[in-house]
């Protein structure tokens, strides 16, 4: 009944011990919201959703925060380029992200907090870190902030690595630097970004460096210490060791436990912008409901890459419709009892392939008990449960609205059959050479608002 978790800190599945009992605090890295979302971005939203809903079906009260990055050197590029206000881009995109989210039915988090909102907050750990020795404003007269690596002798801890062995810190202008790997906490303003992306500060105007941007929110919602932090594995070196680094140098513990999702490649690449290989949600959804999309991500281990294809996307989808067949024949039940072997996969580590694997069981023994005219009550309720953890339940609210939910399905089948019948008809009456019967035929179904296209595979049909 333990939650097993892999510590990416510790480099090994420990139980998830609370600060709090009863309690769990989640931190997440959310996104820069500089252009449209693809299946790669979307992929930490599901996974970590799919970790809160464990949580709490174990019964721990979860404060989930997940930010939203929306001033940074990729929206002032990019902005910049489209010749908009950053913040008309950010907010744009923000739109997006919502959108996409919903779509897959990833919850809202607790708080969603947007790092421009929270510079004040900021400003006081960059204080705080000046005035114990850890940072320091750069003496050229820009206006920068460091943190000072080599003050702080912990630095590397949560990836393994020396501080003599790593890269120089890309995201800072190497001037004012006492160290190449000292890492940026405040930017002063250039000339040449606009006023609008500045905030006065005691360094003079400017604005916060990605990674002080996570501490200061997080340390907000959750306090100095809270038990989980989440995020995409390329996320642990530079941001993650720079935001534990800050914080504790602060003097909190900040986050018990790491958590890392694996990438979704492209040909073994990580699907990314500046590769050009990716997919963007709304043309999947053009073609894949939510529910399935959803299923493919969930069914594969959080740490494992997966490597996106249409042809496995279509098993996962084919997949997914036999579980829901299932559960519309077996009466689409309440959720019942979860089976103990979904929940011991869950337990370990998210281990969402082997709980998937019960599912398939579960559907497979209950298609057989349907077979025989058996009871399928408890085997159905149980598809329900696991239906719901997973966060793909079809008679979800969430999937309302978002194209092709359950009761549209049904709806939209029901019509086919009449519609099919009706052209059936039709068919005939023509073959009959009974054009009066035929042209009524064809004006009752355009009455009725249903337009018909004749193709080589026969005709199908749209509501016009
Ligand atoms: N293919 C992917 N699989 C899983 N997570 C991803 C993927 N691509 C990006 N992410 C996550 O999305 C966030 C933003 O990543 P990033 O800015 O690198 O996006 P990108 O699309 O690769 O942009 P760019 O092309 O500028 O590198 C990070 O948290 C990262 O972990
Ligand atoms: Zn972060």
């Amino acid at each position: 009944m333990t939650i097993r978790l892999y510590d990416t800190a510790t480099r090994e599945v420990r139980d998830f011990v609370p600060l709090h009992e009863g309690r769990a605090g989640l931190y997440v890295c959310g996104l820069t919201v500089q252009s449209e979302p693809h299946v790669g971005h979307v992929r930490s939203g599901v996974n970590f959703d799919v970790l809160q809903r464990w949580l709490r079906f174990r019964g721990y009260d979860v404060t989930f925060i997940r930010n939203i990055t929306d001033i940074d050197d990729k929206i002032l590029a990019k902005s910049a380029e489209q010749g908009r206000p950053w913040y008309n881009l950010a907010y744009a995109m923000r739109i997006e992200l919502d959108k996409a989210y919903a779509a897959l039915n990833v919850a809202p988090p607790t708080y969603e907090p947007a790092a421009t909102g929270h510079v004040p907050e900021m400003i006081v750990l960059i204080e705080k870190l000046i005035e114990r020795g850890h940072a320091y404003p750069a003496d050229d007269g820009s206006g920068d902030v460091y943190f000072d690596v080599r003050s702080w002798p912990q630095y590397g801890e949560l990836t393994h690595q020396g501080v003599d062995d790593m890269e120089p810190a890309a995201d800072a202008d190497p001037r004012g630097k006492r160290d190449p790997r000292d890492f940026a906490l405040w930017k002063g303003r250039k000339e040449s970004e606009p006023e609008t992306a500045s905030w006065p500060s005691p360094w003079g105007p400017g604005r916060p460096g990605w990674h002080i941007e996570c501490s200061a929110m997080a340390g907000k919602y959750l306090g100095d210490a809270f038990d989980i932090h989440g995020g995409g594995v390329d996320l642990r070196f530079p941001h993650h060791e720079n935001e534990q680094a800050q914080s504790r140098a602060a003097g909190g513990a900040f986050a018990s436990y790491w958590m890392h999702n694996a990438w979704i490649t492209t040909a073994g690449e990580k699907m990314s912008k500046s590769l050009g290989n990716t997919l963007s949600i709304p043309a999947i959804l053009e073609r894949y409901r939510g529910a399935e999309l959803r299923f493919y991500i969930v069914a594969a281990h959080y740490r494992s890459h997966v490597e996106f294809s249409f042809e496995a996307l279509d098993e996962a989808a084919a997949g997914y419709r036999r579980i829901v067949s299932f559960l519309d024949r077996a009466g689409a039940p309440a959720a019942g009892e979860l089976p103990e072997a979904f929940a011991a996969a869950m337990d370990d580590d998210l281990g969402t392939p082997a709980a998937v694997a019960v599912l398939y069981d579960t559907v497979r023994e209950g298609n057989r008990q349907l077979a025989a005219g058996e009871d399928v009550t408890v085997t159905a309720g149980a598809v329900a449960a696991m239906l719901d953890v997973l966060g793909v339940h079809p008679a979800d609210p969430a999937w309302a609205g978002s194209g092709g939910s359950d009761a549209e399905e049904r709806l939209s089948a029901a019509v086919d059959a009449l519609v099919a019948g009706l052209l059936e008809e039709r068919a005939q009456a023509r073959a009959d050479k009974d054009w009066a019967r035929a042209d009524a035929l064809r004006d009752r179904i355009k009455a009725a608002g249903i337009e018909v296209t004749d193709t080589p595979d026969g005709p199908t049909w749209t509501v016009s």
